[in-house]
C-alpha cells in the first residue's frame, strides 16, 4: 500500500546537516525546510484561508485536544473532515492532545492507559488514550496526524523520563494499531527524552522499529536554553532515517528555525507569530519591532522596509500603530499576516541557501541585522 506521507531529499548542504527536500501528501506537495502556521481551534487567528495561499502556506496545523473539546470530532467529521470544514485545501497536521492536556488542563493523572483530566472549558471530567486521540485524528481526516505522547519538562529527573519515553513507545505501538486510515493519513512517532542523549536514543530506536513516514523532535521548546535544544538536536537528528522527514515541535522563532535546520529539521510550526502580534510585536530583518510604541506613530515605512509581503507594500507603521492602540481588530490582522509571512519567508530563503552551499554565510549575515543570543 503507498503511504499517505513520503519524502523526496533533493539535496543536502555541504557544510552542515540542512536538506532541501519535498514532502508528498494528499493535499499538495510542499518544499521543505518549512514553517507551518498553527491553527489551533481550526483557525489561523485572523486568516482567511485566501491570505494562508497568498504568503505561501503549505501545511496548516490544528489541535485534537481542542476540536475534540469543542466543537467535537463527530462534527467536523459529518463537514467532511478538517479541509472542508476550515475551506483549506492544502495539507493539514494535528497534534495528538496529551501536550494540550498538560499545559491547558486541570488535575491530570498519568497511567498506562492514558491521561485523566479535567476539561479546561467546563471542568468535564475526560479521557484521553491512544487509542482515543487516534480515533480523533482520524475523524478530523489530517493528512500529518501525531502519536500519543507524553512531553515531560525538560528538566525531570533521568528516571521519570525514562520511564516516560518507554510509556510513550507503547502509546506509538498503541496508536499504529488503532490507526484506521494509514493510506490517506500519515502517523508521525515523536521522539522524547529530555535532555539525556541515551534516552533519546531509546525513544528513536523504538520508534524508527516501528517504520512511521515521518519522525516529530518533542520535548524541546518547553523552557530550555536555545543552547540545550541545540545540543539535544545535535545528537537526535543523526539519529533519524535520511528519508524520512523531521518535525521540531513548538518551534518557531527565527534564530531557533535557522538553528535547526542547520541540524537538520524539516518542519517547525510555533504560535508565537501570531501570539506576538496580537500584542502588536512584529517580527523584521533588523529583530523585533513593537510597533505600538508611540516613536512610531508618525512613521510612515512599512514594518520591515525589506520584506515584500502585502502589509510590507501596503500599510505604514503609523497606520497599523493607530489600529492598535484603537482595538481595532484588522491591526492583529496585519502584524499577524506580516509575521507569519516573514518566518514562511525566511525558510523560503534558507531553501536557496541550502541550493546555493551558503547556509552558514546565510545564517551570519542574517544574524548581524537580526541580532541574537544563545540563551
Ligand atoms: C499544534 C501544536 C503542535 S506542537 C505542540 C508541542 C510543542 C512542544 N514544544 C512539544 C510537544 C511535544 O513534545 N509533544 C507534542 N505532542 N506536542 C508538542
Amino acid at each position: 500500500m503507498e503511504p499517505a506521507i513520503k519524502y523526496r531529499l533533493i539535496k543536502k548542504e555541504k557544510h552542515t546537516g540542512a536538506r532541501l527536500g519535498e514532502i508528498v501528501t494528499p493535499h499538495g506537495t510542499f518544499k521543505t525546510p518549512m514553517f507551518m502556521p498553527v491553527g489551533t481551534q481550526a483557525s489561523v487567528k485572523t486568516m482567511a484561508p485566501e491570505d494562508l495561499k497568498e504568503m505561501g502556506a503549505g501545511i496548516i496545523l490544528s489541535n485534537t485536544y481542542h476540536l475534540w473539546l469543542r466543537p467535537g470530532e463527530d462534527i467536523v467529521e459529518k463537514a467532511g473532515g478538517l479541509h472542508k470544514f476550515m475551506n483549506w485545501d492544502r495539507g493539514v497536521l494535528t497534534d495528538s492532545g496529551g501536550f494540550q492536556v498538560f499545559s491547558l488542563a486541570k488535575l491530570r493523572d498519568i497511567s498506562e492507559e492514558g491521561v485523566a483530566f479535567k476539561s479546561h472549558l467546563n471542568g468535564e471530567k475526560l479521557f484521553l488514550s491512544p487509542e482515543k486521540a487516534i480515533h480523533v485524528e482520524n475523524a478530523l481526516g489530517a493528512d500529518i496526524m501525531m502519536s500519543f505522547d507524553e512531553c515531560p519538562p525538560f528538566f525531570e529527573s533521568y528516571d521519570y523520563v525514562k520511564k516516560s519515553v518507554e510509556r510513550t513507545s507503547r502509546w506509538a505501538e498503541r496508536g499504529l494499531i488503532a490507526h484506521q486510515n494509514p493510506a490517506t493519513q500519515g502517523l508521525f512517532g515523536i521522539v522524547q527524552g529530555a535532555g539525556f542523549e541515551d534516552l533519546r536514543r531509546q525513544s528513536a530506536r523504538d520508534l524508527v522499529g516501528m517504520d512511521f513516514p515521518g519522525y516529530s523532535i518533542g520535548g524541546l521548546s518547553v523552557g530550555e536554553s536555545k543552547g540545550e535544544m541545540n545540543r539535544v538536536l545535535d545528537f537526535t537528528t543523526p539519529m533519524l532515517p535520511e528519508d524520512k522527514p523531521r518535525y521540531l515541535m513548538g518551534v518557531g522563532s527565527p534564530d531557533a528555525l535557522i538553528d535547526g535546520v542547520i541540524r537538520g529539521v524539516d518542519m517547525f510550526d510555533c504560535v508565537l507569530p501570531t501570539r506576538i502580534a496580537r500584542n502588536g510585536t512584529t517580527m523584521t530583518s533588523q529583530g523585533r519591532l513593537v510597533v505600538k510604541n508611540a516613536k512610531y506613530s508618525e512613521d510612515f515605512r512599512p514594518l520591515d522596509p525589506k520584506c515584500d509581503c502585502y502589509v510590507c507594500k501596503n500599510y505604514t507603521r503609523a497606520y497599523i500603530r493607530h489600529l492598535i492602540k484603537a482595538d481595532e481588530t484588522f491591526g492583529i490582522h496585519l502584524t499577524s499576516y506580516h509575521n507569519l509571512y516573514f518566518l514562511i519567508n525566511l525558510m523560503h530563503q534558507v531553501q536557496d541557501a541550502i541550493e546555493q552551499d551558503n547556509l552558514l554565510e546565510f545564517r551570519e549575515a542574517f544574524f548581524e541585522e537580526y541580532g541574537y543570543n544563545e540563551n
